[in-house]
């Protein structure tokens, strides 16, 4: 219950001794790090651009099927350059819908609608391209685990900016000196798996890679979250760094330390989509104490607030908390610290940087580079690979060795086709369904920022893993063809190797659409073996595909099992010298209704590898494109 309603002003002189008390607290605070540094700044000495954001009215909804739920109901504020606004609540009550609404990344959708405006030195941030001037900051650690922090810094740097190599290097160098990193710059960032840097180092590196940039805005979602105390004040020191060079700092905190609280230059405080207080944190005791809230004296204020923001279940208030929250908005709202948002900045007119991208090929450049760094440090996929087809082929030669070339080896010959038919191809599926779902939210982020498109991650990605696919099926060809005593000509072994490695090369793009598909490796590794399956079915081996259900007869077409498996026979038998009396008995391919020419399933199989690739890109493009949303 709030006992005083009426206007408060931060800036009324005490008038009792627990007034005074309270302004003394506040002039602690105010002796606190922050505006010590505050004011050695001089924004005129930096060359880089300032920008002051100022958010007015901002309402957010989203359709349920409860109906219209209400997340920010009118919130306003500012952050202008050299600020380091914080923004605290209770869980759930709009801080981080916020903070994207602010950053640019949320816009009205089908079932969410935003009102209000952002502006950006009085531009309205949509009219111009935003996050060419600011960068958000996820609260999720999104770096590849694999590469070291130097790695991380140089890939972001080369992405993003244009320059000599030493320019780049030097910007590289000093973002690690900037970020305290020296250290552990050439430490993997590591995985749950293999331990690698620290949880604050990890926090850093995060932030290196977005202000390599050199960013006016930085925005940052949680980014003390799971770190201790000592950690998360040290990770504020660095931002406040940046401020100190006229940058402009928001971020969503929970449970700051009072340490950290006191060095915020403005704290927002939200509470079920109302702002309930915004201002220097050393004005907020005196602000609640006023509302009949007393935060004790050695009692941490942040703790303080947000035991007094919480709510027990949010969407069943009880009587005493509605009305506790509906005051504490009111008196915002009718108080002599409510903001009203204007320009108090001379603001440069921003206007769209020019293309600063790099071209195509750099772009796939770097990033075949980065997972080519990725295969090696991380051997164990590209192993397991190898030691599949060894395995396979050592089992092939062990049954069915030299075959000979007689009328009845004609039912073992086909017999081994098929299996490595089948071998090849589900080799080929089943881990490349795993690769997109590990790399996705790398990619995903990376996207939305605009480093790359999906084409350019797909070709790339598509490039790195090519070695890999010619040098399996050769050790599968090596292994198998000789042991075997197929058909001896160097022709005949080469149009073999050729077959294997489309075949593989379609089995992959199948496992491309899976993975493209599925968010986790665990749902990829549970549906990867499906679609395959299906299309074995159709590879002509196990019945005679005349008989089949004419609804399903088309499937045949899309096996990549029955384009493979016939374009080996054929090559096996188009010319080969049978040990036979009767000609027409001993022809396979009449027996087995293979009358194709050889070129024409290959062709087939180069279409369905296009094929698979083509769909596999489209469900890329269309779960980044729904991302962005
Ligand atoms: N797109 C959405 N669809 C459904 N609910 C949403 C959506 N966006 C936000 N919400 C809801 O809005 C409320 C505020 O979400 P938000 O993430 O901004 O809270 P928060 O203050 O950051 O909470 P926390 O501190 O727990 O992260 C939550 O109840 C959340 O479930």
């Amino acid at each position: 219950m709030v006992k005083n309603n009426s206007k408060v002003s931060s800036n009324s002189p005490p008038a009792s001794p627990e007034a005074e008390e309270e302004a003394n607290y506040a002039k602690n605070l105010e002796n606190g790090p922050l505006y010590e540094n505050l004011k050695t700044i001089d924004c005129a000495d930096h060359n880089s651009m300032k920008i002051q954001l100022v958010w007015d009215s901002i309402c957010y909804s989203i359709d349920t099927k409860k109906g219209k739920q209400e997340i920010l109901k009118g919130v306003s504020g500012s952050a202008s350059p050299g600020e380091f606004v914080a923004i605290m609540g209770s869980s759930g009550a709009g801080k981080t819908t916020l903070l994207n609404i602010v950053a640019g990344r949320i816009s009205s959708f089908h079932n969410s609608h935003v009102t209000g405006s952002v502006k950006a030195n009085g531009a309205n941030i949509s009219s111009i391209k935003f996050d060419q001037f600011s960068t958000y900051i996820t609260q999720e650690d999104i770096l590849l685990p694999t590469l070291t922090i130097r790695e991380c810094f140089e890939f972001s740097a080369r992405m993003r900016l244009k320059g000599t190599n030493e320019e780049i290097l030097e910007k590289v160098e000093k973002t690690i000196a900037d970020l305290k990193l020296e250290k552990a710059a050439d430490n993997v960032i590591g995985s749950v798996l293999n331990k690698g840097i620290s949880g604050g180092e990890r926090k850093r590196t995060c932030i290196g890679v977005e202000i390599i940039t050199d960013p006016a805005v930085i925005i940052l979602d949680e980014p003390t979250s799971g770190l201790d105390s000592f950690t998360a004040e040290t990770l504020v020191d660095l931002l406040i760094e940046q401020i100190n060079k006229g940058k402009t700092v928001i971020a969503t905190i929970h449970q700051p330390s009072s340490n950290v609280f006191k060095k915020f230059s403005k704290l927002i405080l939200l509470c079920e989509g109302y702002t309930v207080y915004q201002g220097p944190p050393a004005d907020s005791r005196k602000y609640f104490s006023n509302l009949g809230y007393k935060c004790p004296r050695h009692v941490n204020p942040a703790d303080f607030y947000m035991r007094l923001l919480h709510v027990v279940n949010r969407f069943e208030k009880t009587p005493e908390e509605e009305e506790k929250l509906n005051s504490l908005a009111d008196a915002y709202k009718e108080s002599e610290i409510k903001e009203t948002p204007t320009s108090k900045y001379d603001l440069t007119e921003l206007k769209n940087k020019g293309d600063n991208s790099l071209n195509f090929f750099k772009k796939v450049g770097l990033l075949w580079k980065r997972s080519m760094i990725n295969a090696v440090r991380n051997p164990f996929l590209s192993r397991v690979r190898l030691a599949q087809f060894i395995i396979v082929s050592a089992i092939i030669d062990l049954v069915f060795h030299d075959l000979g070339n007689d009328f009845d080896s004609i039912q073992n010959t086909t017999g081994v086709l098929f299996f490595m038919t089948l071998g090849n191809i589900m080799l080929g599926n089943n881990p490349s369904a795993l690769t997109f779902p590990a790399e996705r939210p790398t990619f995903l982020k990376e996207h939305s920022e605009g480093l790359y498109s999906t084409f350019i991650y797909f070709i790339a990605k598509n490039l790195s893993e090519l070695p890999m696919q010619f040098v399996v099926t050769m050790i599968y060809s090596l292994m198998v063809y000789f042991a075997l005593d197929l058909n001896l000509t160097a022709s005949r072994f080469f149009t073999f190797y050729a077959i294997l490695t489309i075949a593989h090369m379609a089995g992959v793009g199948s496992g491309y659409i899976i993975g493209g598909l599925c968010e986790t490796e665990n749902v990829a590794a549970l549906f990867g073996p499906i679609v395959p399956t299906s299309l074995i079915v159709f590879g002509g081996s196990f019945g005679n595909l005349k008989n089949m259900n004419v609804a399903f007869s088309w499937i045949q077409y899309i096996s990549p099992f029955g384009w493979c498996f016939k374009s080996l026979v054929i090559n096996q038998y188009e010319d080969f010298d049978f040990d036979c009396d009767s000609d027409e008995k001993c022809d396979p391919l009449d027996t087995l209704g293979f009358n194709d020419p050889l070129w024409k399933d290959i062709i087939c199989l180069i279409a369905l590898m296009i094929g698979f690739r083509i769909i596999a890109f489209v469900c890329l493009s269309m779960i980044s494109r729904k991302k962005k949303h």
